[in-house]
């Protein structure tokens, strides 16, 4: 078998140390556009230089540290693989607790926003699951939200997306259900100058602020931007849930709750926005 053969290959950056398996192995996967079964089947294919080189490059900007990723431009979320760029956030595992969540709260065809939907994970899969949904979805990030179409159109999703910061450019309009991941990692956590977070949009992942700016700001609109018995379902940090109960209690927002991941950790927290009982209900009312 020759020395520039998937197999020989994969062997000889493992042995190295150079990069985990798998990784290589998704690495190869994308240069060669093989799946994983391929590369078993044609584990003795030999290289181009071409292509040699293009693994290479991409080795090395592993080693450096960046996301496998941005390396290979997708990232599967709740079963649907989503292109990603470095201009939007790589959808995280913790993030399908919000869409199961969401597809629970939110009533028979009835409408959904996602605010800060980044490559579009949450709202494609709400979109994806249930097509009774009239899914809107929102960034502030142009580049952020070129990806989401794209990643609608790949997988056949009709989403309103619009260019808004938070509500402020969207149309005048309320929704039945509203979810949200915003960015809540404090200003200079010593996080986001480690790992994979050094390489993603820097306004996806903190408020520049005390973490909980956004939520502020979220919870304070969702008050006129739900409608009646609306609920609005918030992403947060493990460290947050009761700081975002306390926003969502002191609008008035009702059945406040927190709900878990899979380790146990308080990562969602929710509110429904209480009925107003109308003038005409009022003045039924005896004195
Ligand atoms: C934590 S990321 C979440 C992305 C995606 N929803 C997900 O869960 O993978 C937060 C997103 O909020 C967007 N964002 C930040 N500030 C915003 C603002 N003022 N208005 C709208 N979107 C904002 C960022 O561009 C980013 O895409």
């Amino acid at each position: 078998m020759s020395q520039h053969s998937i197999a020989n290959l994969l062997n000889s950056t493992t042995a190295a140390g150079t990069l985990p398996a798998l990784e290589t192995r998704l690495l190869m996967m994308h240069v060669l556009n093989k799946t994983r079964i391929q590369l078993i089947t044609q584990a003795d294919y030999e290289l181009s230089d071409s292509e040699l080189n293009a693994l290479q490059l991409l080795i090395d900007r592993r080693v450096q540290g960046e996301p496998i990723a941005y390396l290979i431009g997708q990232r599967e979320f709740f079963g649907l693989m989503l292109q990603v760029t470095p201009d939007v956030l790589i959808p995280r595992p913790d993030t399908e607790l919000l869409v199961e969540l969401g597809l629970q709260y939110a009533p028979p065809n009835s409408t959904v926003l996602d605010l800060g939907t980044g490559s579009g994970a949450i709202a494609i899969a709400l979109a994806h699951q249930r097509a009774d949904l009239q899914v809107w979805a929102c960034d502030i990030s142009q580049a952020a939200l070129a990806v989401a179409q794209n990643n609608a159109v790949t997988h056949q999703c009709k989403i309103t997306l619009l260019k808004s910061d938070w509500y402020a450019q969207l149309p005048d309009m309320q929704w039945q259900t509203i979810v949200s991941n915003p960015p809540y990692i404090v200003q200079h956590d010593p996080h986001l100058s480690q790992g994979d977070l050094r390489f993603e949009p820097i306004n996806a992942l903190t408020d520049h602020a005390d973490g909980l700016s956004a939520y502020r700001q979220l919870i304070a609109g969702a008050v006129s931007r739900l409608t009646e018995d609306g609920w609005l379902l918030l992403e947060h940090g493990y460290d947050q849930a009761q700081a975002v109960r306390a926003l969502l209690t002191e609008h008035q927002f009702i059945n406040v709750q927190s709900w878990c991941d899979i380790a146990g950790i308080e990562r969602v927290s929710v509110g429904q926005r209480h009925s107003i009982p109308s003038p005409t209900f009022l003045s039924k009312i005896p004195n």
